[in-house]
């Protein structure tokens, strides 16, 4: 049977919203109520699992999971080895180098050199730092990484922005976006060729459907 990891958090609604269009019904996931982290699809075709977005393309990798969906972000900061399969056109937001409004830097260029930058994407902060040529410190956080030049711990952060209101609500400014991202249906590469599940001919349904929009 197709195993599908489903992310937890921003990425659910449309996630299940976009794999009702084409025939599995998750929204089990949705129930207030609801604590199960494996279920069903209501027409009992395909398991869903509920993982935290970061994890997604672990269960992908280890092929316990065929297909799932996870923003490009995720991949981006994990380079996982699974098959990236379509861009599902939802969960836009981008990759951003950010400071105080009131601080003195026009670019990440003007940063000193060791200056401290807070992120949840360690990964993506130090190749772009590499890509400057410009030796930071990079400062690993799990959250709230806009607490970082507010209080004084760095100079600056790379995060996730999609509306721009947490920077705003936080006195603090976008300088340089390093790229964007989408959800993406991420396949396990074997299980993609032998065709487990018809996963290909649901994910040729899947980007179908994703054009049309959730
Ligand atoms: N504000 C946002 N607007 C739109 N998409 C977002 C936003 N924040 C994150 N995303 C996208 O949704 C994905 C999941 O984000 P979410 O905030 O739900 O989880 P997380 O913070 O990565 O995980 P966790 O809460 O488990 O640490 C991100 O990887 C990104 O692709
Ligand atoms: O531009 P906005 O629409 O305001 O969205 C951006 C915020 O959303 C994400 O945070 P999340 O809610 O995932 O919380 P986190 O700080 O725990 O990562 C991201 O890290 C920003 O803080």
């Amino acid at each position: 049977m197709l195993t599908v990891a489903l992310p937890k958090g921003e990425l659910l609604k449309n996630s299940i919203r976009l794999l009702q269009s084409v025939g599995l019904d998750f929204s089990a996931f949705l129930d207030s109520g609801n604590r199960q982290l494996q279920i069903l699809d209501a027409s009992g075709q395909a398991k869903g699992l509920l993982v935290r977005a970061q994890d997604v393309p672990v269960y992908v990798e280890y092929g316990q999971a065929q297909l799932g969906i996870v923003g490009y972000d995720v991949l981006r900061e994990k380079q996982p080895q699974v098959a990236h399969l379509v861009d599902l056109q939802f969960g836009y937001c981008r990759m951003s180098v950010a400071v105080k409004a009131a601080s003195p830097y026009k670019s990440p260029l003007d940063f000193p050199p060791h200056s401290r930058i807070a992120s949840k994407y360690v990964n993506c902060a130090r190749e772009y730092f590499q890509s400057l040529d410009l030796p930071v410190e990079i400062v690993p956080l799990s959250g709230s990484v806009e607490l970082g030049p507010i209080t004084g711990m760095s100079e600056a952060i790379v995060d996730l922005v999609s509306t721009g209101r947490t920077l705003r609500e936080n006195g603090l400014i976008e300088l340089e976006t390093l790229y964007h991202s989408t959800a993406r249906l991420i396949g396990h590469p074997l299980s993609y060729r032998i065709n487990t599940g018809n996963m290909c001919e649901l994910s040729a349904k899947l980007r179908e459907a994703a054009l049309v929009g959730v």
